[in-house]
């Protein structure tokens, strides 16, 4: 696997990410304990910047905040100079919240409640993107309600399979997401009949965790169709082309992608057919949140109960699990470990890492080579930042980990551990 931002390599003999000894933040903050490397951010964002906004004109960026969001990522997106993509009332607070420009922020959601679209339209939010023909009534009678006149764009559903977990692919036909291709230009006809909506242009999300470049040429193809048709029969011009996020990163084996992998082929794709169908080149946004954060992160576990069944399999049990990292368990995905305290040992023998939770479903990862585990052990489970602490839950009741943030070899909390007043703040 590829370890990017793991900067510092490997001390004597604890693992060293973003300058800071793991052992040693495991002590100071107790585990489990989400770290992320602020570093690794903005070099993500640095290179979002390079090689696609300064790159090509007519271009944005926006962060997938689904994949990770506390009040501090959201200050170190603005910072960088990011948009920022929402997808719920709690999201979108969050930005609030942290002083987010909200000009830069787009509300997406295939089910937006008249609570959340209110909470969009009040605080000026950029663009909603429209999911379903019903919406627009919707926002209409808000916008007119606050006298606002809402920039739009329309999710499209491309129809097509790419080749990633079922259960995170979104532009497949049989979806919930997307307006479907056949009713394409009866909502559109219903979007030029409103008075508070002002039409940009489309917006597609494939999927996520996808590591070729072919489907978004293929989406990018389907696109150029329907602004196409869009103006000869309207002479509709489209102003923004929204191509989603969803660029894979590096789990275990699969090679690690460069944004130029993904965004070289998408900006080509648009021009050409620009230039063939006569369209002027709207602005092409991007919408990246795990490429952003996902090798960010790590988590730390202490290891406690180390069960040995004679000729079967060995059980290593941490302090956290499908809580912190529902992912292994949803999606069976794969991660990589290794001890913290014992990175220079060969790793000689085969464990299974399980979680403290009442679920047999527990596992973090199959069939790990560790060396030889003992209680008290520190594991590190890398590239944790995208989709773990955003996805965690406090099934039996179990308080969620800190979140500490690692900037050039010094650490600070970002999210404070959770305690158990915390779990019953809310009951009566
Ligand atoms: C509309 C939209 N944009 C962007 C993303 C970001 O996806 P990823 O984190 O895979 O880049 C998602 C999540 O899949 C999404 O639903
Ligand atoms: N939660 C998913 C990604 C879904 C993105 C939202 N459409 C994951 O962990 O891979």
């Amino acid at each position: 696997m590829r370890i990017m931002g793991y900067s510092g390599g490997v001390s004597v003999s604890n693992f060293i990410f973003s300058g800071c000894d793991t052992v040693e933040l495991a002590k100071k903050y107790g585990t489990p304990l989400y770290v992320m490397s602020e570093d690794h951010i903005r070099e993500r964002c640095g290179e979002i910047k390079r090689d696609f906004i300064n790159k090509y004109p007519k271009t944005k960026a926006v962060y997938a905040s689904k994949a990770f969001l506390t009040k501090e990522m959201a200050r170190i997106i603005k910072s960088e100079g990011l948009g920022m993509d929402v997808v719920s009332g709690g999201e979108l607070y969050t930005a609030i919240k942290a002083d987010f420009p909200m000009e830069d922020v787009i509300f997406h959601g295939n089910n937006k409640t008249k609570d959340e679209l209110t909470l969009a339209i009040k605080n000026n939010v950029g663009r909603i993107v429209v999911d379903y023909v019903e919406e627009l009534d919707l926002i209409e009678e808000i916008a007119k309600e606050y006298n606002k006149r809402m920039k739009i764009l329309l999710r499209i559903n491309p129809g097509l399979d790419i080749q990633t977990h079922k259960y995170i692919q979104t532009g497949q036909k049989d979806s919930k997401f997307g307006i479907p291709l056949d009713n394409i230009y009866e909502v559109l006809e219903k979007t030029f009949s409103l008075k508070y909506i002002d039409l940009l242009g489309f917006h597609f999300h494939l999927g996520s965790q996808i590591l070729d470049n072919e489907s978004y040429i293929m989406a990018v193809r389907i696109m150029a169709d329907i602004m196409k048709n869009a103006k000869g029969k309207y002479g509709f011009v489209t102003k923004e082309l929204n191509t989603g996020g969803g660029y894979g990163i590096p789990y275990t084996e699969e090679a690690g992608k460069d944004l130029n992998y993904f965004t070289d082929p998408i900006i080509n794709e648009v021009d050409k057919n620009c230039v063939e169908y006569n369209l002027e080149r709207p602005l092409v946004i991007i919408e990246p949140g795990r490429w952003i954060v996902g090798e960010a992160g790590i988590t730390l576990y202490t290891i406690g109960n180390i069960k040995k069944i004679p000729k079967l399999k060995t059980y290593v049990s941490v302090d956290g699990g499908m809580l912190d990292n529902p992912r292994p368990s949803l999606y069976g995905a794969k991660y990589q470990a290794v001890l913290a305290n014992k990175i220079n040992e060969p790793a000689n023998n085969t464990v299974t890492i399980a979680g403290k939770y009442c679920e047999s479903g527990d596992i973090l990862i199959w069939d790990l080579r560790l060396p030889k585990v003992e209680s008290g052990d520190i594991l590190v489970v890398f590239t944790t930042g995208a989709y773990n602490y955003s996805m965690s839950s406090n099934y039996n009741r179990i308080p969620r980990p800190a979140v500490v943030m690692l900037s050039q070899g010094k650490d600070r909390v970002i999210v404070k551990r959770e305690t158990y007043e915390d779990i019953i703040r809310n009951d009566i």
